[in-house]
């Protein structure tokens, strides 16, 4: 291993605070066992935490930074009088926390520091930190090894390991589907289930494996989207909830069904996301908004992220803007298409081809959406820059406004935003008869 680039780090104190931090997270007594694969795994992990918080180090890197903070550790712990370790500026800001490390990882480190003292690292050692050999090893619990594993995953390059599963085989399963298959996911990987057979025949085009059963589809998967209707939710997992465990992330994407719903029909501790999607997912242009529930942590949405980045926007939010995307984004689609149409027969009215005027309303809609995206304008501005004066636009511009298109619209997004919040409250009143 060439270190050269691994000895030249200047550490913060908060970038050092957070890195112990995870690795007591990550509960480095059950899993700095001195298996290399295992060990290597751990400090992925914390590789992955650390980018997402905006720190970019290397997992060599992180190696390196922990073998110094033991040796500092076991400094003190050997000589306690002694001055502070130079090697580790403000190494007292870190001693409670690696004390907490250390000493929880193995219960003879307090009584036999010296057996453990060739572990010590030096500036000039190359070995790797991870490799500690402690007397007595203490196994992963397999539980934390899936953890382990299925945070890993969401490298990009890693999804094409992930298990993906629907329950449910409709318009918006068919759009996610469409979409992560057209990133790194393979159609191997993906299991669908619905209860009839109607729906599934377009997933198997896609070499998308179908089933009857919701629960086999829980077993076979890292990653489940529930995809009924909202009403359906509290029953659909109810049937599946024995069968969740720390493997799983659920993701529940019916509009209204809160967090909380989802939370307490699942058992204590379940992994649950809230998404928003659109179909335009199908196309790779879908905006996804999605919040994640108690036990989701930061890399879980990470995950989640690469796994849709390929079916368009998706951002994550606070549950409370999930009600008000549904009828912006979710529902919003379905406001442009029926404009888009309007726009056609408009045309047809004036004497224009009915399929040709589809197909430029369509372009128009397309284009313009580009437009406003791309030039990062407001729609204002846009809108202006097509306006001229006395021109033609003014006075179709003036028609829409006598209309009420502008007020309509906004009522039409508090709409659907009061009627997702009202679905909510009803599947909530569903999980809990
Ligand atoms: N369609 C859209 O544009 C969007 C839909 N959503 C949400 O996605 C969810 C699904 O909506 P759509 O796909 O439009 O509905 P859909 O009616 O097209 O699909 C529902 C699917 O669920 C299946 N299903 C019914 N009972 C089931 C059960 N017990 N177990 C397993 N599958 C069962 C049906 O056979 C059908 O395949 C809804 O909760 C909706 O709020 C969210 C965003 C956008
Ligand atoms: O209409 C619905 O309820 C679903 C949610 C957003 C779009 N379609």
């Amino acid at each position: 291993m060439d270190d050269s680039g691994i000895k030249k780090q200047n550490w913060d104190v908060k970038e050092t605070e957070l890195f112990l931090e995870i690795l007591k997270e990550l509960d480095m007594k059950k899993c700095l066992d001195g298996r290399k694969v295992r060990n290597n795994k751990l400090f992925k992990v914390a590789h992955r935490r650390m980018t997402a918080a905006g720190y970019h180090r290397s997992v060599d890197q992180l190696k390196f930074r922990w073998k110094l903070l033991k040796s500092a550790y076991y400094k003190c712990k050997r000589e306690p009088d002694s001055p502070a370790p130079t090697k580790i500026q403000g190494w007292w800001r870190y001693e409670k926390t690696m004390i907490a490390i250390m000493e929880s990882r193995h219960p003879l480190v307090g009584a036999g520091v010296n057996s453990d003292r060739n572990d010590e690292a030096t500036e000039d050692s190359d070995g790797d930190a991870s490799m500690l050999h402690w007397p007595q090893p203490q196994p992963c619990p397999d539980n934390t090894t899936q953890n382990l594993d299925l945070i890993i995953k969401m490298d990009p390059e890693m999804d094409s390991q992930l298990k993906i599963g629907f329950i449910g085989a409709g318009n918006m399963a068919f759009g996610i589907a469409k979409g992560i298959l057209s990133g790194n996911v393979l159609p191997v990987n993906v299991k669908v289930s619905a209860p009839s057979s109607r729906n599934l025949g377009r997933f198997q085009e896609l070499g998308i494996a179908v089933t009857h059963s919701n629960i086999e589809v829980v077993c076979g998967s890292d990653v489940v989207f529930v995809a009924v209707k909202p009403h359906l939710v509290p029953l659909v997992l109810n049937e599946i909830s024995q069968h969740i465990t720390d493997r799983h992330i659920i993701v529940s994407v019916a509009a209204g069904v809160t967090l909380a719903t989802v939370e307490e029909l699942l058992p204590e501790n379940t992994v649950a996301i809230r998404l928003m999607p659109n179909l335009p997912c199908m196309v790779q242009e879908g905006a996804l908004l999605f919040a994640r529930g108690t036990h989701a942590k930061q890399e879980d949405g990470a995950l989640l992220r690469s796994l849709l980045h390929r079916c368009g926007l998706v951002e994550e939010g606070p549950e409370a803007w999930i009600d008000i995307h549904t009828g912006l984004s979710g529902s919003g689609v379905a406001f442009v298409y029926l404009f888009a149409e309007a726009l056609a027969e408009g045309a047809v009215k004036m004497g224009m081809p009915s399929a040709l005027a589809h197909s430029i309303a369509s372009q128009t809609v397309l284009g313009a959406g580009r437009l406003l995206r791309d030039s990062g304008k407001h729609p204002a501005q846009l809108r202006s820059e097509v306006c001229t004066p006395g021109g033609t636009t003014i006075y179709g511009l003036h028609t829409l406004e006598q209309g009420g298109v502008r007020a309509a619209t906004m009522s039409a997004v508090e709409s659907a935003t009061e009627r997702a919040r009202e679905l909510g409250r009803k599947s909530a009143a569903g999980g809990r008869k």
